[in-house]
């Protein structure tokens, strides 16, 4: 599939979301960071601004990553209010095999989150039950964080574990990526990438969103 930029509002004027989404229109999808102060430190935004940022881009590929406790709980009603995509954390999920079919059945795509210390490995069982894995290169919590090299190979393993379950599952890194480092996060075989400080942080963010989707391009267009 073709490789996907989704720019992080974590680090655009937080107060202005909507004129912040409106900068950024050659974006392939938002990535909306929702934290809670438990799983992460840090508090950001919940269920009733997602719910406005929705009705005011009805246009817009909305992809929620949950940092919150209580996955399980929570997690599904992102889909009902109509996210194209919801990511739960596997460390934060008592079930996770349910949590997506529900997130599936209400017509958004499932994905599952791992922080830098969990293995991908025992996911391989149930990955078809998901229709993205977001690997995080950068403690979860802020961004503006330096991407973690170490991360490269599991982002390699994950690619393994897709191509063998012979599914169309979206590889998403989330964490330090930027003009420096796309390139070999896409050669590792990622095909969505989040980016925060990268774009909002440049003159022209919209520019720099091209140009990542270039250089992601230049390396592998598409997995
Ligand atoms: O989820 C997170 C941080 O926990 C990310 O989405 C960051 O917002 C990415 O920011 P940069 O590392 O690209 O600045």
């Amino acid at each position: 599939m073709a490789n996907r930029i989704h720019p992080s509002v974590l680090n655009a004027n937080l107060a202005s979301l909507d004129g912040e989404i409106r900068r950024i229109p050659s974006s392939a999808g938002i990535h909306i960071d929702v934290m809670d102060n438990h799983f992460v430190p840090n508090l950001t935004l919940g269920l009733p601004v997602v719910e406005c940022l929705r009705n005011n881009h009805r246009d817009a590929f909305l992809d929620v990553h949950l940092m919150i406790e209580n996955a399980d709980v929570h997690a599904p009603a992102y889909a009902e209010l109509g996210c194209e995509s919801v990511t739960f954390h596997l460390e934060a999920s008592h079930a996770p095999i349910r949590t997506a079919r529900q997130i599936r059945s209400l017509g958004s795509r499932a994905s599952i989150g791992l922080r830098p210390q969990t293995p991908i490995e025992p996911l391989g069982d149930i990955i078809t039950e998901f229709d993205m894995v977001l690997i995080m290169t950068v403690d979860p919590g802020f961004g503006g964080q330096k991407f973690l090299d170490g991360m490269l190979g599991k982002i390699r393993r994950t690619r393994e574990i897709v191509k063998n379950s012979g599914q169309e599952i979206w590889i998403q890194v989330d964490g330090g990526v930027s003009e420096s480092t796309i390139e070999q996060v896409a050669d590792a075989g990622a095909d969505v990438f989040v980016a925060g400080s990268a774009v909002f942080r440049a003159d022209d963010p919209d520019a720099m969103v091209r140009s990542l989707k270039d250089l992601a391009d230049a390396r592998c267009a598409g997995h």
